[in-house]
Formats: C-alpha cells, sequence, structure tokens
C-alpha cells in the first residue's frame, strides 16, 4: 500500500459503457468535492499527448479492448498521489474492469469503501452511446466497437460487481432514468457512508 494514499476514501464506479458514470461522477465531485479520475479519461489524455505509448494505447481502445493493467494502474496511481493533500476521496471511474484490476489495486493502493453500480440496460446503453457519438469525436463510439465493449463488459466486468458484493460495499444504481433522479440515488449511498 502507498503511504500516501493509506487512508484516502476511495469509491469504484462500475458500470457498463454509456451507462452514465461520468455523468454521474461530475455531480458527485459538484455536491461533495471528490476527486475524479476516469481510467479512460487518463488513458485518453496519453493517446491526445502523441506520445509512442500512446500510440499503441489508441489501437487497443479503437478496437474496444481492455490495454494493460499495469499501465492503467500506474496512470492512476500517479494522479491519486498529484491529488493527495487536497483530496476528500476519490471517484475511480472505469475501474477495475475484471477482478484482477481490482485485486492489484488493493496491494498497490488501497481498499474501496463503495462500490457504485451504475446499471442501465444494454439497448439504454447503446442508444445512448449511439447519440454521444454524433459528437463526442470518441474512435470508440462506434457501432462495431461499442458492441465489442459491451461484450466484454459483460464477460470480464460483472465479475468485478459478484466479487465485491461479498463485501457487502455494493449499491446498485438504476440508471434508467433522469440524471437527477438516478444522482439523488447515488447521493444516498455516499451518505450512507462511514
Ligand atoms: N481499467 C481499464 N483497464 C483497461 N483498459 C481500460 C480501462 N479503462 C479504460 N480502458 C480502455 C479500454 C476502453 O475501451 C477505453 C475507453 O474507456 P472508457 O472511457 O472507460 O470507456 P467505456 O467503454 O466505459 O465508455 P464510457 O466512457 O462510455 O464509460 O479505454
Ligand atoms: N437519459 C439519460 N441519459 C443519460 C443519463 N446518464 C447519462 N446519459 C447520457 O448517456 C451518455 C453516456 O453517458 P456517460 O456519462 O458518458 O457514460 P459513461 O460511458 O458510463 O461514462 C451521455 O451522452 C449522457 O448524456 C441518464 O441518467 N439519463
Ligand atoms: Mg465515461
Amino acid at each position: 500500500m502507498s503511504d500516501k494514499l493509506k487512508d484516502a476514501k476511495i469509491i469504484f464506479v462500475v458500470g457498463g459503457p454509456g451507462s452514465g458514470k461520468g455523468t454521474q461522477c461530475e455531480k458527485v465531485v459538484a455536491k461533495y468535492g471528490y476527486t475524479h479520475l476516469s481510467s479512460g479519461d487518463l488513458l485518453r489524455a496519453e493517446v491526445g499527448s502523441g506520445s509512442e505509448r500512446g500510440k499503441q494505447l489508441s489501437a487497443i481502445m479503437q478496437r474496444g479492448e481492455l490495454v494493460p493493467l499495469d499501465t492503467v494502474l500506474d496512470m492512476i496511481k500517479e494522479a491519486m498521489i498529484a491529488k493527495a493533500d487536497v483530496s476528500k476521496g476519490y471517484l475511480i471511474d472505469g475501474y477495475p474492469r475484471e477482478v484482477k484490476q481490482g485485486e492489484e489495486f488493493e496491494k498497490k493502493i488501497g481498499a474501496p469503501s463503495l462500490l457504485l453500480y451504475i446499471d442501465a440496460k444494454a439497448e439504454t446503453m447503446v442508444s445512448r452511446l449511439m447519440k454521444r457519438g454524433e459528437t463526442s469525436g470518441r474512435a470508440d463510439d462506434n457501432e462495431e466497437t461499442i458492441k465489442k465493449r459491451l461484450d466484454l463488459y459483460y464477460k470480464a466486468t460483472e465479475p468485478v460487481i459478484a466479487f465485491y458484493e461479498g463485501r457487502g460495499i455494493v449499491r446498485k444504481i438504476d440508471s434508467e432514468g433522469a440524471v437527477d433522479v438516478v444522482f439523488s440515488n447515488v447521493a444516498k449511498a455516499i451518505d450512507g457512508l462511514k
């Protein structure tokens, strides 16, 4: 475990692509002042930097696959440490994507106190992503890659939820409704902490 992050409050935000993780995290930041770290955003920033590593990541992400665990965990840890002195807590959005990622995070950083499971139907996620794709400029917001991301979500990421359910820290949030209704349930889950 890292000393600087030893007592950090950590919330994992897990859900399928397009379920609304980013939307809800923004609202949590506004209300609670938590630090929002999206693994996807961190990776896209690396791609945007034009570095050699970014080029390799870009190809993987365009295919809708997962990038190597060490890469994403190092990036998250670095970003957490950079905020350690000012952060009230961390929202880790888009991570863990597979059980192994959760285990490695706990070895190198610490344990989460809550997992927000943002849940929407597959057809809802697809239609939101197709709509987002009209303006997002994201190379992975297209029909073919969306399908792959969804498949991978059900195969690799859903087991993460079962893994943490055993610890009693999962709060399932129905995200089919309007953003503010979803957020009121997110807020209840966070208010229930400690
Ligand atoms: N924890 C991770 N492990 C491995 N690869 C990751 C991880 N997080 C993101 N990636 C890579 C693979 C993803 O397809 C890509 C985009 O991630 P992300 O922005 O979280 O997309 P997503 O499919 O969850 O859509 P959204 O932003 O719509 O939630 O980056
Ligand atoms: N109707 C509706 N749309 C939403 C909701 N949450 C997110 N969206 C839209 O769905 C798309 C994906 O949301 P985003 O937050 O990027 O999801 P993420 O992929 O899980 O990070 C965006 O275009 C949002 O505007 C919601 O609760 N209701
Ligand atoms: Mg997102």
